[in-house]
């Protein structure tokens, strides 16, 4: 139909819900969306509550949910028409000058990054609008029947419709389970609670268990899919940019327990990764600088241009996603299970998860690290192994991103935490250390004063 020309077509809301329908029109067509606020919508329905999806008396809810669902997914569209307050002729009038100058839209740019496993290779797409590619990439998508999203209270009302409108548009049943947001959440009773909910709603070993979510979603949901009925297949979609450049990618997945980061968990590798950068759009901006920490961290391990991009203060989210993760990927291929190497994606985590606990993680993941990286690169001073000027020159930039480069906890307190370091051999803590920017060691036997100094900041 779309390659008639100059014809019009009106769709019902749901018909572009889908990215990959979204992506299909707008490539071909000049696609506008109509846009009126709930009450306008209320008010211009009156009594006509013959729609299907408005079935019931909770018609007006259903109204509000029904926009609160779509509205990321409609803010997606090239163009938009204001309608409230506006006549019909006024409204056509509106959409006859934006036609004027519109143009269908070009075709996306998806980068994909392969990645090598143990049990087997899988790709990372990353991309604005990946999503629209994630049926497609999928391999063996033939053996699955239904999948199970898991989400959090947070993204759920963002983005949930629409990757559910995508597996629905390839004729799988989709299911949404939403757990609470955040990192007290990240709890074997989370997961426990999950399990219940799967077995109850008759999912089985043909399920696919997609993550969308930040990090402790991915972990969390990760987990699940490594043990639901001993393992099932799932998808990483990562909505946060600490998600798409560190923890979506290399099959670590767990839970917290016991007051101890990452306690419980599995290395159970995702099928396919779907990083869609224009889920940043709709991230608060403290978790933009969650994710910069470990973008931080990986610039430091190995890539110090990536670094002095994050100095100029300049990228596109595509490119430094992609630059972040090639990092990671790299690392994670070559040792999978943290034999050796993968350790140093760790650097700053020492420090960084016993912040994280003994804050009752009131500090983020990425805070934690980013004041982990600082007090890495002092340590590393103190030893001899690394310049003085790493440290203030880290300071700075971590600032420039709106970091916080220290946190005011006691010193024991800290080291008592970080006896719960899974990196430890025996009673002896192993810290990752930077030499300098692109270059960092496993190094053990460090003195408990020295590390206490150094929490004191002395
Ligand atoms: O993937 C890894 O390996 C990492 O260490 C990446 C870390 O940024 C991430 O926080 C990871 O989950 C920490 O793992 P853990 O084994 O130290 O709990
Ligand atoms: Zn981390």
């Amino acid at each position: 139909m779309l390659n008639t020309p100059n014809i019009v077509v009106a769709t019902g809301g749901g018909a572009l819900l889908a990215p990959s329908a979204r992506r299909f029109a707008t490539q071909r067509a000049i696609v506008i969306e109509l846009r009126a606020r709930p009450e306008t919508i209320l008010a211009r329905l009156g009594a006509d509550t013959g729609r299907p999806l408005l079935d019931g008396d909770q018609w007006h809810m259903r109204v509000q949910d029904l926009y609160r669902e779509r509205c990321a997914a409609y803010a997606r569209l090239p163009y938009h028409v204001e309608t409230d307050d506006r006549t019909p002729h006024e409204i056509a009038d509106a959409v006859i000058a934006l036609l004027a100058s519109a143009s269908p839209a070009p075709p996306p740019e998806v980068r994909r990054v392969p990645v090598q496993s143990p049990t087997g290779a899988y790709t990372i797409l990353i991309g604005d609008d990946a999503t629209a590619d994630m049926r497609t990439a999928l391999p063996d998508i033939e053996r699955v029947q239904r999948v199970a999203i898991i989400t959090d209270e947070h993204v759920a009302p963002l983005h949930a419709a629409a990757v559910r409108a995508e597996w629905l548009a390839g004729k799988i049943p989709a299911d949404v389970y939403t757990i609470p947001a955040g990192e007290q959440a990240k709890t074997l009773d989370t997961v426990a609670t999950l399990y219940e909910r799967l077995l109850h709603d008759g999912h089985d070993r043909h399920t696919l268990i997609v993550t969308l979510g930040g990090g402790v979603v991915g972990d969390l949901g990760g987990f699940v899919a490594a043990t639901y009925m001993r393992g099932v297949p799932f998808v990483q979609v990562p909505t946060s940019l600490l998600a798409m450049v560190d923890a979506s990618v290399g099959g670590k997945v767990g839970v917290d327990h016991a007051g101890a980061k990452n306690i419980v968990g599995a290395f159970k590798q995702p099928a396919l990764v779907v990083a869609d950068t224009a889920f940043l759009a709709t991230l608060p901006p403290r978790e933009i600088r969650n994710g910069l920490a470990e973008v931080v961290k990986h610039a430091l391990i190995a890539d110090p241009e990536l670094l002095e991009w994050l100095e100029a203060g300049e990228w596109a989210w595509p490119a430094l996603v992609e630059r972040a993760v090639r990092v990671k990927v790299n690392i994670v291929e070559q040792d999978p299970f943290e034999h050796g190497v993968r350790a140093w994606l760790n650097l700053g985590h020492t420090f960084g998860h016993a912040l994280e606990t003994v804050s009752g993680f009131e500090l983020a993941h990425g805070e934690a690290v980013a004041v982990g990286l600082v007090l890495a690169a002092r340590l590393a001073a103190r030893l001899g192994m690394a310049s003085e000027a790493l440290e203030p020159r880290l300071v700075r930039l971590l600032k420039r991103l709106g970091l916080p480069t220290a946190y005011p906890a006691d010193p024991e307190a800290v080291w008592e935490a970080m006896q719960f370091d899974k990196k430890k051999r025996g009673k002896r803590l192993r810290f990752i250390l930077p030499r300098d920017v692109g270059q960092v060691e496993i190094v053990s036997d460090v003195p408990r004063e020295m590390v206490l100094e150094v929490l004191r900041g002395a």
